[in-house]
């Protein structure tokens, strides 16, 4: 079979102020056997490389497939920042350009002109203080590539996906409905088997409330919504334990059940899991057109232009991008 060349890894580099910036100059420096393409301005990412002593080969991409890539280089695709950028310090005027970055390599890959897209971290808060609405990177390329989508987060021995993302605690409850359990389900079990080689997965499902609502006695969620979509998507064939309760789900004995757990919300699941693998988990959108990765970790500006921020969590998305574009590219 001829070989198609590298995959096209697009990266955005995020907050140009924090430390997505040098630890894409990082994740350039890797031998990792992949094209990299930066949607940025090439000043940061050169400014970024400096900063870390590392050494870049900074080109304008061509837009044409490779065959090789020696450590060092970097496509680029160039996006100004509007104002100059100050490692730490955050700028409401580059919160666009940020955008401008997600925007061009999420349209990329909807146009086949990348095979996969790995982000850096973005500043949530920044960019509403520009005015802009913003709540995560999940749920921006959600509404570009116009479909549902489920955050997952995964560590090499646990998967951790949530029915909601980047919404207020109180705002929770209403949002999981039937509807937005059945879809998340969905799209979970469904990417399991596509991405992850599992056939039949086994989805370990939380409940919302202490125990699990405790028999209805502590919320009424677990009866009302959503035993009845377990049940219904068990008897479609899906193997769905739960709802658990919370407190003992990721005890060792209850994981080994499951190949991911389903939490109701970010910090129902998440702090479990950095806990037990931050700095080398990555993020993973389901359910999208095309394989979206990311880093598991935040802007880190206390850490930014010192050189010394971890490039683990970059490195390990970039390669499960890597090879989940190559396992697409070969279907
Ligand atoms: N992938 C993303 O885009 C993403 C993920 C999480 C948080 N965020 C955003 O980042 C901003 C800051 O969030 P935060 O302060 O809660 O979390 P953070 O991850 O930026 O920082 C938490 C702690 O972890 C450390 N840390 C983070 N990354 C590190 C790395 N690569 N190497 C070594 N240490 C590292 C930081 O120094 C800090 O002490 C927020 O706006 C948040 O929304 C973005
Ligand atoms: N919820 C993620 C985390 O805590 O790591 C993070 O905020 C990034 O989410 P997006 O990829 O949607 O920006």
């Amino acid at each position: 079979m001829p070989t198609p060349g590298l995959p096209r890894l697009v990266l955005t580099p995020g907050e140009p102020a924090g430390v997505g910036p040098e630890l894409v100059a990082e994740l350039a420096a890797s031998d990792i056997e992949a094209d990299l393409i930066a949607v940025a301005d090439p000043s940061v990412l050169a400014d970024a490389a400096r900063s870390r002593g590392v050494t870049l080969d900074l080109r304008a991409d061509d837009g044409q497939r490779r065959t090789r890539r020696l450590p060092g280089e970097l496509r680029y695709v160039a996006i100004p920042v509007a104002s100059r950028v100050v490692p730490g310090v955050l700028d409401p005027a580059n919160a666009s350009y940020v955008l401008d970055t997600l925007a061009r390599a999420a349209d990329g890959c909807l146009a086949g002109e990348f095979d996969a897209l790995v982000t850096g971290p973005v500043h949530k808060g920044v960019i509403n203080d520009a005015g802009i609405a913003f709540s995560g990177h999940t749920e921006f390329f959600a509404a570009r590539a116009a479909t549902d989508v489920v955050m997952m987060l995964a560590t090499p021995s646990l998967r951790v996906a949530l029915v909601t993302t980047h919404l207020p605690l109180a705002a929770v409850p209403a949002a999981i409905t039937a509807l937005a359990l059945e879809r998340c389900i969905r799209i979970l079990d469904g990417d399991l088997r596509r991405h992850f080689a599992l056939p039949q997965p086994r989805i370990l499902v939380l409940g919302l409330n202490p125990h699990a609502g405790e028999g209805g006695h502590i919320g009424r969620e677990e009866i009302d919504t959503i035993i009845p979509v377990l049940d219904k998507l068990r008897g479609e064939g899906m193997t769905l334990v739960g709802p658990l309760p919370a407190d003992t789900a990721f005890v060792p004995e209850q994981l080994q059940r499951g190949d991911a757990v389903l939490a109701m919300y970010h910090d129902q699941g998440l702090p479990v899991l950095k806990a037990q693998g931050f700095g080398s988990a990555v993020n993973i959108t389901l359910g999208l057109p095309f394989i979206r990765t990311s880093v598991d970790h935040g802007t880190a500006l206390d850490l930014a232009g010192r050189g010394t921020a971890d490039a683990a969590s970059l490195v390990t998305a970039a390669r499960l991008a890597r090879s989940l574009a190559v396992t697409r590219i070969r279907a």
